[in-house]
């Protein structure tokens, strides 16, 4: 093929208008350095707010192209809001450094602990997307999935003191709902029960009451399924109806261990 078809070939594909690559390294960039602005000792918190409000403005632009869709002036509104959001980190960074065995301090569960950098941007990002902000909390929350392995959709609704350990592989679904102090480890789905295009802006991920525990790799399916408050989801089950309060629920699969020697 001639080289001028082949650009314009693939200048058509192109041919979308907010598909610019630079939307996604700016709200990258944008993520940690609100992260830094919030939790780095040595960056200082007054120059990185205007930066931030600068990068935002930026951002806005590229991705506000749909006529009356919120810009610009989000951003004072979403600064009044981090006093809120930082208080709700603390309340997630101590429920992980008080559940935590292996924790020191503090300092390393902010430093060190992907979980809480997971729930950071998300809570960072719910924000954004509860004013309608079109793709950048989005963006934000795969920034801190494609570091942590964590997968939050920034619309699911989170409560207070929130604990992941480990990190890798969860997934939080768009309609979920988590209450307050749930503890969850790695590898753990709160999905929907089908992916299908009918159930868009429907309630299709689960609920999850207060001090509910769910242990590694469980998967908890549907828009319609409710863990009771109390109750403890055993590693690997499979979950797709609800559970009252104060529910145990173990998958009990049978293992069987014989001498390789004897037989
Ligand atoms: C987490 C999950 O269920 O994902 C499936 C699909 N993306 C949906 O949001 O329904």
């Amino acid at each position: 093929m001639e080289l001028e078809k082949i650009i314009a070939q693939i200048e058509e594909q192109k041919n979308l208008p907010n598909l610019k690559l630079s939307i996604k390294e700016k709200t990258q960039a944008f993520t940690h350095k609100l992260f830094y602005t919030l939790f780095d000792r040595q960056t200082p918190v007054r120059d990185n707010l205007m930066e931030l409000g600068m990068d935002f403005e930026v951002l806005s632009k590229l991705v506000c192209w749909e006529p009356g869709s919120p810009c610009q002036e989000i951003w004072n509104d979403y600064v009044q809001m981090l006093p809120e959001i930082l208080e709700k980190l603390n309340l997630d960074a101590q429920a992980i450094a008080k559940n935590d065995p292996a924790a020191n301090s503090v300092e390393e569960v902010y430093l060190s602990y992907p979980g809480f950098f997971a729930i950071a941007t998300y809570r960072l990002s719910h924000e954004l997307f509860k004013y309608g902000l079109p793709l950048v909390p989005r963006l934000m929350t795969e920034c801190a999935h494609s570091i942590t392995g964590t997968d939050i959709n920034p619309g699911a609704k989170i409560g207070n003191s929130f604990f992941i350990d480990h990190a890798t592989g969860v997934v939080i679904g768009e309609t979920a709902v988590i209450e307050d102090n749930v503890k969850i480890y790695q590898g753990v789905t709160l999905g929907a029960l089908t992916v299908n295009r009918t159930l868009r802006n429907k309630k299709r991920h689960p609920t999850i009451k207060n001090n509910v525990t769910i242990y590694a790799n469980a998967t908890i399916l549907g828009g319609e399924t409710v863990i009771g408050e109390n109750s403890i989801i055993g590693g690997n089950v499979w979950l797709t109806k609800s559970v009252p309060a104060n529910s145990m629920v173990s998958h009990t699969p049978q293992i069987t261990i014989k001498n390789t020697v004897q037989r």
